[in-house]
């Protein structure tokens, strides 16, 4: 019996609108063109349906205080670093511009690790976005927690090697460079003030990151755009993908696809060669 068990199981709805507004903005936050029909490119369901706790009910890391108080959704787990680890998405309709969503969330199960890095308890949340035609995304997203940076502790990852990122066994590559503006504009898209992403003397300091983090659906819907770029929008019906190290502001990450429509192999890298991401997909 799990000290946080009577979390699993617990769940909640939200609502929101797939707004033209909103899908506007997140085109123009990852210099993407309108597509040519009403559907919106994969990806965007990461901005629908976030947590929206006042302000006053922050914690010290700018997400919702995890108090444990009888309503709340998520275990009070007391370690106090959160990442979004890893995600396996379902793509099963296209989300339409202008209709209304509801997405509910339930806590699945939640893990007690040891890792290379020490102590994580991974939480799974599963979530179903459904829209007026049915069940358009089914999510299992997974959380971790960690413990606080030992003082003293050298900052993560560690400062670029000698090694260099080689595309030549992938099919496609493509090399951004995330900076401050793109992650200031993703976390207002997310409503999400996890300082790891905008406050550097917070993320350096305090958490031990050795700059901004380039949050993890940020870099997955880097991927997607890979993939549609490649197959076409919404091709993919499936996506998995796993966080393995912190991206960073300002360094340049080498996107990368090989395989066919069945068995997608996709990446992210660091200029390097540190993976950072690693993801699947497939067409059916
Ligand atoms: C998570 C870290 C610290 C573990 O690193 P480690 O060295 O401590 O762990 P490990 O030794 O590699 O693995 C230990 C165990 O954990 C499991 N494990 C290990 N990793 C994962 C994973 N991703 N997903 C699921 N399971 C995982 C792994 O399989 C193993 O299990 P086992 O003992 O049963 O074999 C390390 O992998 C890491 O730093 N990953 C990068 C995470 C990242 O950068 N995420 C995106 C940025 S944070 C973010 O976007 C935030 C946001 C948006 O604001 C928001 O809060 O939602």
């Amino acid at each position: 019996m799990g000290e946080f068990d009577a979390w699993v199981g617990r769940s909640e709805r939200r609502t929101d609108r797939v707004d033209a507004g909103l899908a506007a903005r997140w085109l123009a936050t990852l210099d993407l063109a309108a597509g040519s029909g009403s559907g919106v490119p994969q990806g965007l369901h990461w901005c629908l349906c976030v947590p929206d706790a006042p302000t006053a009910e922050l914690g010290e890391d700018g997400h919702p205080l995890r108090d444990g108080g009888a309503d709340s959704f998520l275990p009070p787990i007391p370690l106090p670093r959160r990442m979004w680890a890893s995600s396996k998405v379902e793509f099963l309709k296209p989300l339409q511009l202008g209709e209304s969503v509801e997405r509910t969330s339930t806590v699945a199960g939640i893990s007690d690790k040891t890792g290379g890095s020490g102590k994580l308890v991974f939480v799974d949340i599963a979530h179903e976005t459904h829209s007026g035609r049915g069940l358009a995304v089914r999510e299992m997203q997974t959380v971790v927690y960690r413990d606080a940076a030992p003082a003293g502790a050298p900052l993560v990852p560690p400062a670029l090697g000698e090694g260099t990122f080689d595309p030549a066994p992938w099919s496609a590559h493509r090399p951004v460079t995330p900076r401050e503006s793109l992650l200031l504009r993703y976390s207002a898209l997310t409503f999400n003030a996890h300082r790891i992403h905008y406050d550097l003397p917070y993320a350096s300091g305090i958490e031990g990151y050795r700059g901004l983090v380039v949050h993890g659906p940020l870099t997955a819907t880097l991927l997607l755009d890979l993939a549609q770029a490649e197959l076409g929008d919404n091709a993919l019906a499936q996506f998995a993908f796993r966080g393995l190290s912190p991206a960073i502001c300002g360094e340049t990450l080498h996107l990368v696809m090989r395989g066919t429509g069945d068995a997608l192999e996709l990446g992210a890298f660091a200029e390097d060669g540190r993976q950072v991401m690693a993801a699947n997909a497939s067409i059916t």
